[in-house]
């Protein structure tokens, strides 16, 4: 048996057309959509994620302002960007692209960001909606990563109500969030969520409907830990520089032999990446039609 690919790319392409449709209508009624990033450094992998963003909104029909702050920048530097983005007219959603280089307070920064435009779902207002919408009927930005994941499970009808999903990783931007979000009502999964100091971590995988992997350990998730059939979703991203100057690689946590033994894969890449970004878009122009209403 091999699982089915969970095709992010595809996936994706699809929910960016239906977007697309959403911001022409936006449009006709005066509502321009506009996504800034602020990026702080030139780590290369930050660089690639903001310009796959930009590329997104271009795709979508959206305006997109890119902010880039040398590696040297202050904290008071950061704050007064994001004091900007608060009150540009043209931005109706931005991010802060993670990590900031070290000596910034992420946490602190996020803070400052208005909740109404927070396009990754990750300032505390957001993060507080998501606990107390467990009845659905608070609307509020959702992490990206854990909204793309459950939007692919969603449209590949792999079941979620009543399932044992155990999310490896309690970080801010995935595990945790993932947790709250696969226990809201209407989703309704059993959720072990494990990280760095769980015991028996194989054992807890063997028990799972689905895995969400998110730690960042290549290769962690063995074959011989995968439930047959489970959904198993890859998200954790490690760079290898290639040998003798060559291409650099991506490694998931999933090892690749997992493809024999699970129902459903996400791949890495082309999996759950595209996805997140989707929902970043997907996000600012949710925000946009709810401005229509409020
Ligand atoms: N404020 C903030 N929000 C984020 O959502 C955020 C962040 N900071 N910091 C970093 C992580 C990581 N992340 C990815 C997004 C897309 C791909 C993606 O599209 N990857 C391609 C491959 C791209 C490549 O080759 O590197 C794929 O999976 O096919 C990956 C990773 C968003 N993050």
């Amino acid at each position: 048996m091999t699982a089915i690919t969970l095709d992010g790319v595809a996936t994706a392409t699809a929910l960016k057309s239906e977007l697309r449709d959403r911001v022409v209508a936006l449009r006709a009624q005066g509502v321009v959509p506009g996504l800034a990033t602020l990026l702080v450094g030139d780590d290369p992998g930050s660089r690639l994620y903001v310009a796959g963003k930009h590329k997104d909104c271009a795709e979508v029909g959206i305006e997109s302002l890119r902010i880039d702050l040398p590696g040297s920048a202050t904290s008071a530097d950061v704050r007064a960007a994001i004091k900007d983005l608060n009150s540009s007219r043209e931005v109706t959603g931005y991010i802060i692209q993670l990590p900031l280089p070290v000596g910034h307070n992420e946490n602190a920064m996020l803070e400052l960001i208005d909740p109404a435009k927070d396009a990754d779902g990750l300032h505390p207002t957001n993060l507080g909606r998501l606990v107390l919408g467990i009845e659905g009927n608070l609307r509020s930005p959702l992490p990206c990563t854990p909204a793309g994941i459950v939007e692919l499970l969603r449209r590949y009808s792999v079941p979620i109500v009543g399932q044992k999903v155990v999310v490896v990783g309690r970080g801010l931007t995935v595990g945790r969030p993932l947790g709250l979000l696969f226990t809201r009502k209407g989703l309704d999964a059993t959720v072990t969520l494990t990280h760095s100091r769980t015991v028996d971590l194989a054992g807890e995988v063997r028990r799972a409907d689905i895995v969400v992997a998110a730690v960042g350990v290549p290769h962690l998730i063995e074959a011989d830990w995968v439930k047959p059939g489970a959904a198993v979703l890859d998200v954790g991203i490690t760079r290898v520089a290639g040998v003798d100057g060559g291409k650099s690689r991506l490694l998931g946590d999933v090892h690749p032999d997992v493809a024999s033994v699970a129902g459903y894969l996400s791949p890495n890449p082309r999996g759950v990446g595209p996805m997140t970004r989707a929902m970043l878009v997907s996000n600012v122009v949710k925000a946009a039609e709810q401005s229509l209403t409020a």
